[in-house]
């Protein structure tokens, strides 16, 4: 049986200022992600790669079209429903890791969820299998300072999947970091998408970590110009070579 998509985009335009200040971030966007996906979203500077990721995520209105994430139709949510679906079902992670240097690694994935009114008990308990789903159970007491950067990168994913949240949006999470971290941090969202079932949108300057996605989807302008469906972990050398299943957008 085919799975519900998480998210779908139905000729989704973002437009930002107006008259001569007019930007066309996105423009006529449809696509939809399934349950333990992982999609690789590429394209130049300011094609509208992170305007993608706060459409799906409800952090910004689409100016016209249909996006509906985790059920719901964000063009008609409400202001409770929208903060409903950030606190419950989506997450994001970004470049840069917001980690509070005097919380310890636990404490950190903690707060959001005591600041959203859930007790401390049930908080630690969230967050201790969060950190244990990222690698990190055995050090739930230490300082963002005392981890290297991809551990704190890991921190700050343990925090974006707490709970039953089902999709991932994660914006440049490797830009900070070296080859070999990086790739420490592709494999575990990979294997978030492949073993949790969690939706992973993923956008990336790098084309070394299409061989880790099951879908690149390249923007331009705004609007999706390519698609490529990565069977069996094509390498980004076969993506480079044409030797992959490409599929025209409609
Ligand atoms: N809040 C905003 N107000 C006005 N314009 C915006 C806003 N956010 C994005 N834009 C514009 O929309 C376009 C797409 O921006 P976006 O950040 O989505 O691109 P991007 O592909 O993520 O770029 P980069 O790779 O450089 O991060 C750009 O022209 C940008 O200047």
């Amino acid at each position: 049986m085919t799975p519900r998509p998480i998210v779908t985009f139905d000729g989704v335009t973002k437009v930002f200022g107006r008259g001569s200040t007019e930007t066309r971030a996105l423009d006529s966007v449809s696509l939809s992600i399934d349950p333990g996906e992982l999609v690789a979203v590429m394209g130049p500077s300011g094609c509208g790669k992170s305007t993608l990721l706060h459409v799906a995520g409800g952090l910004e209105a689409p100016t016209s079209g249909q996006v509906v994430t985790c059920g719901r139709n964000l063009g008609d949510a409400s202001v409770a429903e929208l903060s409903s679906l950030r606190r419950n079902d989506v997450g994001f992670v970004f470049q840069r890791l917001n980690l509070i240097p005097s919380l310890t690694a636990v404490e950190n994935v903690m707060l959001p969820l005591e600041l959203d009114g859930m007790n401390r008990r049930q908080a630690r308990m969230q967050s201790v299998a969060a950190l244990e789903e990222v690698g990190l159970s055995g050090h739930l007491d230490r300082y963002p300072d005392d981890f290297s950067g991809g551990q704190q990168q890991r921190i700050a994913i343990a925090r974006a999947i707490t709970g039953t949240r089902k999709v991932l949006f994660a914006d440049e999470p490797t830009g900070a970091l070296d080859t070999l971290a990086a790739d420490s941090v592709i494999d575990l969202l990979s294997s978030l998408a492949r073993d949790r079932g969690t939706a992973i949108l993923l956008v990336t300057h790098e084309p070394r970590f299409t061989a880790w996605a099951d879908r690149v989807v390249y923007l331009r302008d705004g609007s999706v110009v390519d698609e490529a469906v990565m069977r069996s972990y094509a390498s980004a050398a076969d993506l480079a070579s044409g030797d992959h299943d490409t599929v025209s957008p409609a």
